[in-house]
């Protein structure tokens, strides 16, 4: 009782405190590896079993190992890593001497990366960064701009950061960008067509497409105003202003701010939340999410998590087998649910 008084007095002084920074607001992963998830409920004052069951996530470190080589291709841009028996893949852009923009080796060598973490089944959660602390992406690489695009070793002029942003759209696990310093221009985009984005308290976002002589007329424009609304979307792109984390945090481009030494740790937190979930309910959930937005081709998608699904059950084997077995296929047995 004592003890229920004490928590309903810290939330109420919780809830009162100013400044209270984002990311402790739900706080159902500030416990502890040592704390049990009683003594975390109590401390929160959460009491229900829900929160017992599911509300403390560990929060020590996890161990990278590192994959320098890709389908035979050796990674210069990028460095992919896989965090030891967590189900985790990070691919960090790894060229902070340009605030980490973007050429078309770099598009190419993360779009193999995506599609690797996306085959490996011990993969559940897929983490975009930026290599050190002042960008987490500043888009493309100007130096490299040509006419038609953005030119690579073979001096084709390419826009691959589009297919890039497909892949992650349609990725069927979650893609969170964890971003420090800028996220600028096409690095923006990236990060807004991440499924959630985690940034350090140092973030600054916007788009300078219209001051360089660029823009994105396709989900850079479109998913942003879904996010942000269309007033706010075209402010961000007609001033080309740039705006602090907590801006982009109260617009909802993003999902929370962290302060940046907690940046890595509190990703993990919400990864290994995240990977404690059914897998099969949180890719429906993406494609549904998308499907809602994506016309026809959202639909495919959502439509061929419906095929996967069916093929796992015994009506859908039923006619599988009956075909290889050269039988007219028996599915009277099978229920015609209301
Ligand atoms: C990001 C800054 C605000 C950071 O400023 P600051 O911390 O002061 O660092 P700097 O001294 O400016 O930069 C350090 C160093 O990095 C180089 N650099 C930074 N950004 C780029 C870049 N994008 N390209 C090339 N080089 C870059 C900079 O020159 C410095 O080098 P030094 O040799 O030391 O001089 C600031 O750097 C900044 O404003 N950067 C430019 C941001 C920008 O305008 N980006 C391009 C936007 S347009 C775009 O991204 C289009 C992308 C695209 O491919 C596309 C095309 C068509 C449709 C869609 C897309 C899409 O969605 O992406």
């Amino acid at each position: 009782m004592e003890g229920d008084a004490h928590g309903r007095v810290g939330v109420l002084t919780r809830h009162l405190a100013p400044d209270r920074p984002d990311h402790t607001r739900l706080a159902l992963s500030e416990a502890s590896t040592s704390a049990s998830p009683e003594s975390t409920s109590r401390r929160q004052n959460i009491s229900s079993s829900y929160q017992r069951i599911h509300g403390s996530v560990p929060r020590h470190a996890v161990r990278w190992n590192s994959i320098s080589m890709v389908q035979q291709v050796r990674l210069q841009d990028i460095i992919y890593d896989k965090a030891d028996g967590e189900g985790v893949a990070k691919i960090t852009i790894n060229r902070p001497e340009k605030r980490n923009a973007f050429r078309p080796e770099t598009i190419e060598e993360i779009m193999r990366c995506m599609t690797d973490a996306r085959d490996d089944p011990e993969i559940g959660v897929i983490v975009l960064t930026g290599a050190g602390t002042k960008a987490f992406c500043s888009g493309g690489d100007q130096g490299v701009r040509g006419e038609g695009g953005y030119v690579g070793p073979d001096k084709v002029p390419r826009l691959n950061v589009l297919d890039l942003q497909v892949q992650i759209r349609r990725m069927p696990k979650p893609v969170i960008a964890m971003v420090a310093g800028y996220a600028v221009g096409g690095g923006n985009i990236l990060q807004m067509m991440c499924d959630i984005t985690i940034a350090a308290d140092n973030a600054v976002f916007g788009q300078t497409g219209p001051k360089v002589g660029s823009f994105d007329a396709g989900y850079g424009s479109t998913q942003m105003a879904r996010l942000v609304g269309q007033k706010k979307a075209r402010e961000i792109w007609f001033l080309a202003r740039l705006y602090t984390a907590q801006q982009a945090l109260d617009m909802g481009l993003i999902n929370t701010v962290v302060p940046l030494e907690k940046l890595q740790e509190e990703t993990i937190v919400w990864c290994r939340e995240i990977l404690r979930n059914s897998p099969t309910a949180l890719r429906v959930l993406k494609a549904a999410l998308n499907a809602a937005e994506d016309g026809q081709a959202g639909l495919q998608e959502l439509g061929g998590n419906a095929t996967l699904l069916f093929y796992q059950t015994p009506e859908g084997n039923e006619g599988r087998q009956a075909y290889l077995e050269k039988r007219r296929p028996d599915f009277s047995k099978f229920s015609r649910f209301p």
